[in-house]
């Protein structure tokens, strides 16, 4: 079976993105085998990608129904970049005229809306910060928590953008251990889904700098839920103002959030090109 699919990215965090309208996929389930998806995720063995995205018809009365798989195969129901990516993408190929786009993820639904600027805002709901919500096991929600990992003990905050993250403050984002302490966290028995854990260098208060160890897909060069959560935790410490430049390896993100409605993030969606997949076994 054929699978067209078209390559993209948010400031370097990049997708396989599926029309699962105009072919068909599973209405539920992984659209590939989980090592086939993984293959595919390979950037010698396959397309290579962090997240592999689904455009789907609703179930509700969004516009499309929104689907996020990380490389390792899990799926998840959150992924900023990946929202801007999907907005661009049903523009582009006609399967919408509109601005503003509603998706239905597994986490509820979101709005995507597409500037003159070429950019896109999406409102990633509003932080959740019950434990349960997150989810995270502590004794009570505080602004920072300590973690002990390994020999070491670290201070985190923890917060819920429809999936966990953890933030960490850095006094420098380029010596930050993101390739020792990211894997430590990510699997922490205390996030018994796992955490994207972010390192956030603090610029001034409203400029921060942020590397992020993604759950199930390591390092990437952005996150867009990374960003959000670093600037909502940032917010609750009293160390940023409701309005916030995320200054990642792969490029900016504005992220704006005063306590209503939701947080907003604004970025860069990119098309690279379009290909087909031969063999979906996942053994090519
Ligand atoms: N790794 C994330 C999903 C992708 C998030 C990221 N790419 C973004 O832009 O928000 C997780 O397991 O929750």
């Amino acid at each position: 079976m054929d699978l067209k699919f078209t390559k993209m990215h948010g400031l370097g965090n990049d997708f396989m993105v599926l029309d699962g309208i105009r072919q068909s996929l599973p209405e539920d389930g992984p659209p590939l085998s989980p090592e086939a998806m993984r293959r595919l995720a390979d950037r010698h063995f396959g397309v290579g990608f962090d997240q592999l995205l689904i455009v789907q018809p609703p179930r509700g009365d969004a516009d499309f129904r929104y689907r996020i798989f990380n490389a390792d195969g899990s799926e998840v129901s959150q992924c900023g970049n990946g929202a801007r990516c999907f907005a661009r993408f049903v523009r582009d190929e006609g399967l919408t005229n509109k601005h503003e786009i509603r998706v239905e993820t597994a986490n509820g639904q979101m709005t995507l809306r597409l500037t003159d600027d070429g950019l896109v805002t999406v409102n990633m709901g509003p932080p959740r910060w019950a434990l349960e919500d997150i989810p995270f096991r502590a004794s009570a929600v505080a602004d920072t928590y300590i973690l002990v990992a390994g020999q070491n003990a670290y201070e985190i905050s923890a917060v819920g953008l429809g999936n966990p993250h953890c933030v960490m403050l850095v006094e420098n984002v380029d010596t930050a251990p993101v390739e020792t302490v990211g894997p430590l966290l990510e699997s922490h028995p205390d996030f018994p889904e796992r955490v994207n854990v972010g390192f956030m260098q603090l610029v001034d208060r409203s400029h921060i700098r942020l590397r992020v160890f993604e759950r199930g897909s390591g390092e990437t060069l952005a996150c867009g839920s990374g960003a959000c959560a670093a600037v909502v935790c940032g917010q609750k410490r009293g160390l940023l103002d409701d309005t916030v430049e995320v200054s990642l390896a792969g490029g900016t993100l504005r992220v704006h959030y005063d306590g209503t409605n939701g947080v907003l993030m604004t970025g860069p969606a990119s098309r690279v090109y379009d290909g087909v997949i031969r063999d979906t076994s996942g053994k090519a």
